[in-house]
Order: structure tokens, then C-alpha cells, then sequence
């Protein structure tokens, strides 16, 4: 069986303490208001297909101040500038519903992807659950050995990336498939121009 399926079913985590302490951050608060997260499932309902695989639409921020606002928080909260991030992704997944293990970032072997990098790779996701799922849903990390159980309104944040702007492949990860429920997400990508004075790049490949 793979780190995926196994992550899933809730087994070998097997995380040091050391490791465990240094990637969770969990805050009880809730990052977006009930109303806020109402209002992104509402914008993008017409255009998933709810309830049945996973289907996603993209919120401009035109659309509704409240997407605005959301970006904005999302700025305040990771510090990094977001005016040149990609609009907030909104995703539904059914029952079964899943997304097998990838990267968020693009690698340098897939030239034909870079055409579309003005704005540089994915320096870091943003990741806030809409719903809680009472079954299945987790997001895994594989690599890590790491499951994050959605909670509606909390979030997970990382960095794809290394300050030197080499991809991170240790934040490999999936979403497990939904068993009981509907689960809701907002994805945040926010890419590397106008982090130059927000995040110092390293000197090493791997810093
Ligand atoms: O829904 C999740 O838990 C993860 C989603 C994800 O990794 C993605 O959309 O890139
Ligand atoms: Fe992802």
C-alpha cells in the first residue's frame, strides 16, 4: 500500500515530536466568518458541479468586495504581497472525490508550463476548509507523513518553494477521498514576484 492510501486511512503518520512541533500551527480561530464562507460557496456553486467528484471555480476580485477582503486577509495573515497572486480557487469535492498526490509548484522539466510564470512559480499555498468532513477529506502529505483533517475555517499554509526559488519536494501531498459529506476548500496561490522584500531568497540551492 502507498504513504497516500495509508495516510488516509489514519496510519503512519510517524512524525518526530521535533517535527510534529515545527509543522503545526493550529489556531481555534476562525479565519474566514461563517457569512464570508457562505458567500464564496454561493459565488461558486454555479460553477462546480457539487456533490459529485471534485470540480473547482476560480473568485475574481471584482466579483464581490467580500473576495477582496478574503485576499486581503490572506495578505495580513502570511505576510506575503498577494496583488500578483492567482484568484481564489474554490473547490467542491463529493463523495469519492479525491486529488491524487502532486505538487503545487512547476517543476523545471516541464518547459511548455513555465510560458505562463510572468508572475513567477507558486512560492507558497494557502489552503482554508469551507466545510468539515465528517469522513475521509484529509489532506496528506507523503512525503512528511503528515494528515491535516478539514476543519471549517482553519487553514494550512506552506511554502512550495525554497527561499533560492527551488521547489520543495517535500511538500508533496493529496487530498484523501471524501467518505461521508461535501467538502469545500479555497485555495490561495500566491506566487513569487513582490515577495522580493518579503521573503529574502537563500544563497544555497536548499536554503
Ligand atoms: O483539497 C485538498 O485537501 C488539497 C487540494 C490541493 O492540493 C489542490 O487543489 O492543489
Ligand atoms: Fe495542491
Amino acid at each position: 500500500m502507498g504513504k497516500y492510501e495509508q495516510l488516509c486511512r489514519g496510519e503512519g503518520t510517524g512524525m518526530t515530536p521535533r517535527r510534529q512541533s515545527r509543522l503545526f500551527c493550529r489556531h481555534s480561530v476562525l479565519l474566514l466568518t461563517l457569512a464570508e464562507m457562505e458567500k464564496v460557496k454561493e459565488l461558486a456553486k454555479p460553477r462546480v458541479s457539487p456533490n459529485i467528484g471534485w470540480s473547482y471555480a476560480w473568485l475574481g476580485a471584482y466579483e464581490h468586495p467580500m473576495v477582496d477582503k478574503i485576499n486581503q486577509r490572506i495578505e495580513d495573515l502570511t505576510g506575503l504581497d498577494v496583488t500578483m497572486a492567482e484568484d481564489l480557487q474554490v473547490a467542491n469535492y463529493g463523495i469519492g472525490g479525491q486529488y491524487e498526490p502532486h505538487l503545487d509548484y512547476r517543476q523545471k522539466d516541464e518547459p511548455e508550463e513555465f510560458e505562463d510564470l510572468v508572475e513567477g512559480n507558486r512560492i507558497a499555498t494557502w489552503l482554508l476548509y469551507m466545510s468539515d468532513v465528517p469522513a475521509g477529506g484529509a489532506t496528506v502529505f507523503t512525503e512528511v507523513g503528515a494528515a491535516v483533517r478539514p476543519i471549517k475555517g482553519t487553514a494550512v499554509f506552506w511554502y512550495n518553494l525554497y527561499p533560492s526559488g527551488e521547489g520543495d519536494y517535500r511538500t508533496l501531498h493529496a487530498a484523501c477521498p471524501v467518505l461521508v459529506g461535501s467538502k469545500w476548500v479555497s485555495n490561495k496561490w500566491i506566487r513569487e514576484r513582490g515577495q522580493e522584500f518579503r521573503r529574502r531568497c537563500g544563497l544555497q540551492e536548499k536554503d
